[in-house]
C-alpha cells in the first residue's frame, strides 16, 4: 500500500471520528438537560473518571493511560464548554505549574481565572465568581503547602478532586551559562532543587519570587545583570527564554499533589481518598485516642500534617488524608468515633484517588 492509500484511510477515520464526537457531544447535552432540570452540577469528577478508568482498562495498554487521560480530557473539555460557561480560578499567574495542573483536569475549552493568592482562589468560589478551584496542597520533596490547609479550616468549601503532576524544573535564561550570577524563582522550587543549586551555583544570589513566571519575566528584564529563572516550560516559553538545563530537581519523581475546590464534595468511585481535619481536647492521650479512631476501623490513614489552630497559642489542628469514602460504613464509622475524642471534626470531601 502507498502513502496516499493510507492516508486516504486515515482521513476516512477522521471523518468517522469527527461524527463520533459531535454524537457524543449531543448525549452530554441530553445529560446536561437532565442535570439543569434536577438542579445537579454539570461538572461530574466521579463520572469523568469512572469513564477513564473503562477505557484505559478497554485499552490494554496500546494507547498508554496518559495519552488516554490526555485525549479524553479534551473530549470532556469541549463537551462540558458546550453546556456550560464553567470558570476554573487557580493559583496564578499563567503558565505556573497550577495553570498547568488546572489544564490537565479541565482540559483547554473551559475559562480559566488566574488570582493573586490562594485566599482569592478560594474566595472567587465561595462567592460563585468561580465553578471551582484548583490549588497545590502538598510537594513530594518539599512537603504540605501549609498557606492551603489553613484556608480549610473556614471555608465552606469541599474537596472533589486531586490532580497529581510531575514537576520537572529547568534552568531558563536568555544569556549563556557563564554568565549568571542571579537565580530567581519560588521558594518551593529552590527547596525541590536544592543539591542541583549547590552543586552548579554555589555562588549565585538567590531571589525569592512569587511564582515561577514572575522569576522567568525578571529573567528576561534583568539579563544584562545575570539573571537567570528556574520553573517549568510554559513559564519560559510565555518569555522567550532558552531551557539551558531541563529537570535539575533533586528528585526525579518529584510530583505535586493539587486539589479541586468546590461547593460540594464528589460521589464514590470505588478507589476513593477522604481528606478531614480535626483539632483535639489539650489533655494526655487526646491524639492517641483520635487516631486510634482509625485502627478501631480498619481505615489507612496515608497522610497527618499539623498547623497551629491560629485561636489558641500551642493548639494544633490535624490533617487527615484515609483511604476510603465518606459514604463508606468504616469510614463513616471513624468520624463518628472521631467526633467524641475532638473539638473539631470537619469532612474536607472525598474524592477519586487517582495516580495521575
Ligand atoms: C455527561 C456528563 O457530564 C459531564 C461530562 C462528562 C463526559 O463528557 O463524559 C462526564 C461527566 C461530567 O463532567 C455526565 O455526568 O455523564
Amino acid at each position: 500500500m502507498n502513502l496516499d492509500d493510507i492516508r486516504k484511510q486515515i482521513d476516512a477515520i477522521d471523518t468517522d471520528l469527527l461524527d463520533l464526537l459531535n454524537r457524543r457531544a449531543d448525549l452530554v447535552h441530553e445529560v446536561g438537560v437532565v442535570k439543569k432540570r434536577d438542579g445537579l452540577q454539570i461538572y461530574a469528577p466521579e463520572r469523568e473518571e469512572l469513564v477513564l478508568r473503562r477505557l484505559i482498562e478497554k485499552s490494554q495498554g496500546r494507547l498508554p493511560e496518559k495519552s488516554i487521560r490526555a485525549i479524553y480530557r479534551e473530549i470532556m473539555s469541549a463537551a462540558l464548554a458546550l453546556e456550560d460557561d464553567l470558570k476554573i480560578a487557580y493559583l496564578g499567574p499563567e503558565g505556573t505549574w497550577t495553570h498547568q495542573a488546572a489544564i490537565k483536569k479541565f482540559g483547554h475549552s473551559v475559562n480559566y481565572s488566574p488570582q493573586p493568592n490562594f485566599a482569592d482562589v478560594f474566595d472567587q468560589v465561595a462567592r460563585r465568581r468561580a465553578d471551582y478551584g484548583v490549588v497545590p496542597i502538598e510537594n513530594s520533596t518539599e512537603g504540605a503547602v501549609s498557606h492551603t490547609l489553613d484556608l480549610f479550616v473556614d471555608s465552606p468549601l469541599h474537596i472533589c478532586a486531586q490532580i497529581l503532576m510531575r514537576i520537572e524544573n529547568g534552568l531558563m535564561a536568555s544569556i549563556p551559562r557563564e554568565e549568571i550570577k542571579t537565580l530567581y524563582s519560588h521558594p518551593q522550587v529552590f527547596g525541590q532543587c536544592r543539591s542541583w543549586i549547590l552543586k552548579n551555583f554555589p555562588d549565585a544570589d538567590l531571589v525569592e519570587v512569587s511564582s515561577t513566571t514572575k522569576a522567568a519575566q525578571l529573567a528576561r528584564d534583568n539579563a544584562a545583570q545575570g539573571a537567570a529563572a528556574m520553573g517549568g516550560p510554559l513559564a519560559a516559553e510565555m518569555y522567550g527564554l532558552t531551557m539551558l538545563e531541563e529537570a535539575i530537581q533533586d528528585r526525579a519523581t518529584n510530583t505535586t499533589r493539587f486539589l479541586v475546590i468546590g461547593e460540594k464534595t464528589c460521589p464514590p468511585t470505588g478507589n476513593d481518598r477522604t481528606s478531614i481535619l480535626f483539632a483535639i481536647q489539650d489533655k494526655p492521650g487526646s491524639l492517641v485516642s483520635a487516631l486510634q479512631a482509625f485502627d478501631q476501623f480498619h481505615i489507612n490513614m496515608s497522610k497527618i500534617e499539623s498547623r497551629p489552630s491560629k485561636r489558641k497559642d500551642w493548639e494544633y489542628i490535624f490533617y487527615v488524608d484515609l483511604a476510603g469514602h465518606c459514604e463508606d460504613k468504616e469510614v463513616a464509622a471513624a468520624i463518628g468515633e472521631l467526633h467524641t475524642h475532638c473539638s473539631l471534626v470537619k469532612l474536607l470531601g472525598s474524592y477519586p484517588d487517582t495516580g495521575e
